[in-house]
C-alpha cells in the first residue's frame, strides 16, 4: 500500500490514465486489414497497438526522439565486497559514456536514440553539465545505515520527476532510464525482496561477476539490508530513503512521471525494474506506459516482471544495464509501427482477404 504523503507534493503523483482505447481498436482493425494472415505477425502487433494507444492515433508514428536518460550513483555496499568491480568504475564509466565509448553509446546510435547522462550520487564530483540534479556524494551502505535522508529522498524522485518534464518538454516520444552504480545489483535485490516478500537467497545474482565468495558476502549483505528493509516495505518513500538510493528513487520518479505525462517508456534491467516496483507504488498503473524491453539475467529481475505483469521482449542473458538491453529492443517498436504505417491493405493491394464463414 502507498503511503503518500500530501505534505510532500514532489512525491504525490496524479491518477494515471492509461493508454487511449480507441487508438487501440483502430490498430487492432488495421491489422486485419494488413496483407498478412491474421496475427501472423505475433507479438510485433501487440506492440504497434500499444504504441498507437499511447500516441492516440492510428497508424503510429515513428518515434521522432527516443531518449536515453542514463542515471549514475555509487552505492556504500560496495565497500563490503558485493562487486567484481571497485566503485571508482563509476565515474570512469560516466566519463566514457559522455566520451561515446560504451554499449550503450553504441546501442542508442543503432536504434537511433541519444543519450543523456545525469549524475545523481556519483561518489566523486562530476563536470557540472551533468552534476545539476545531484543528490549528495553515494548513498550510504543499507546494510547498516539508511541509504538517504527523507529530504535527499524527496530530492531524487523530484529529480527524476524534473528530468522527464525537461525531455519531454523538449520533444522525446520514447523514453528509456538507464543506470551505473557499482553495487546496485546489492541495493536492487533488497528492494525487489522487500516488495515482492522473497527470501533473501532467491534474489541473490552475479552482478558484473563475482565469484563464489563474493556471492557469499553479498547474500549476508542482502540479508542484513532486508532486516532494515522489511518493517517498511509498505511505504516506498521509507523504503528507498532505509535500503534504496538516490539512483533508484530519481528513476522511479523519471518513470512515475513519464506515464503522467502519457509517454510510453521501455524499461531496462534490475536497477531499473526496482525502481519499476517503487514508481507502481507511487503512481498506480503507471505500468501501463511500459513495455519491458528485455529480462536481464539477475534472477531478481524475472520477480519484477512478473509482479508488474510483463512480458519482456528479448532474453539474451544481458545483465549489463545502462538501458542497454532497452536499446537492443527498440528497433522491433519501431519496425511494428512501420508494419502498422506502411504495409498496403488487402484492398489496397488487390490481395483476397480471409475466407469468412
Ligand atoms: O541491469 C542489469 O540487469 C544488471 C545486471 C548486472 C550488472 N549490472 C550493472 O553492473 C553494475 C552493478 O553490478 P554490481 O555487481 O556492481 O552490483 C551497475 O552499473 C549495473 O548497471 C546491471
Ligand atoms: C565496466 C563496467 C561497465 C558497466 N556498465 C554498467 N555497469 C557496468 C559495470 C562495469 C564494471
Amino acid at each position: 500500500m502507498s503511503t503518500v504523503d500530501a505534505d510532500r507534493p514532489e512525491t504525490t503523483f496524479p491518477k494515471i490514465v492509461p493508454p487511449d482505447e480507441q487508438a487501440h481498436r483502430q490498430a487492432v482493425a488495421r491489422h486485419a486489414q494488413l496483407t498478412k494472415p491474421a496475427g501472423s505477425l505475433g507479438r510485433l502487433e501487440e506492440l504497434g497497438v500499444w504504441i498507437s494507444a499511447c500516441q492516440g492515433t492510428c497508424p503510429p508514428r515513428p518515434f521522432a526522439r527516443p531518449r536515453v536518460v542514463l542515471f549514475a550513483g555509487d552505492h556504500g555496499v560496495a565497500a563490503e565486497g558485493v562487486s567484481a568491480y571497485p566503485s571508482e568504475v563509476t565515474e570512469q564509466m560516466v566519463t566514457n559514456f559522455l566520451t561515446g565509448g560504451a554499449a550503450v553509446n553504441v546501442a542508442a546510435t543503432n536504434a537511433d536514440a541519444t543519450v543523456r547522462v545525469v549524475d545523481i550520487a556519483v561518489a566523486t564530483d562530476t563536470p557540472s553539465l551533468i552534476a545539476a540534479h545531484k543528490v549528495r556524494r553515494s548513498s550510504g551502505a543499507i546494510n547498516r545505515e539508511d541509504a538517504l535522508s527523507e529530504a535527499e529522498t524527496t530530492a531524487a524522485i523530484a529529480a527524476g520527476r524534473a528530468i522527464a518534464d525537461e525531455e519531454i518538454d523538449g520533444g522525446a516520444d520514447l523514453l528509456i532510464a538507464g543506470d551505473m552504480g557499482i553495487g546496485n545489483t546489492t541495493v536492487s535485490a533488497v528492494l525487489i525482496a522487500a516488495l515482492t516478500d522473497t527470501e533473501p537467497v532467491a534474489v541473490v545474482g552475479r552482478g558484473t561477476g563475482i565469484d563464489d565468495a563474493g556471492w557469499m558476502r553479498k547474500a549476508a549483505v542482502i540479508r542484513d539490508a532486508l532486516r532494515r528493509a522489511r518493517p517498511v516495505a509498505g511505504d516506498p518513500l521509507a523504503l528507498l530513503r532505509v535500503a534504496g538510493g538516490a539512483d533508484i528513487a530519481a528513476v522511479s520518479g523519471f518513470l512515475a512521471q513519464a506515464a503522467a505525462r502519457r509517454t510510453p517508456v521501455l524499461l531496462d534491467g534490475l536497477a531499473v525494474g526496482a525502481a519499476a516496483l517503487i514508481a507502481e507504488e507511487l503512481a498506480p498503473n503507471a505500468r501501463k506506459w511500459w513495455l519491458a524491453g528485455h529480462r536481464s539475467a539477475e534472477p531478481a529481475h524475472a520477480l519484477v516482471l512478473d509482479q508488474l505483469d510483463l512480458t519482456p521482449l528479448l532474453d539474451l542473458g544481458m545483465r549489463l544495464g545502462e538501458g542497454a538491453g532497452a536499446l537492443a529492443a527498440l528497433p522491433l517498436l519501431t519496425l511494428s509501427c512501420r508494419v502498422l504505417a506502411e504495409m498496403a491493405t488487402f484492398e489496397e493491394a488487390g490481395v483476397t482477404g480471409p475466407t469468412s464463414d
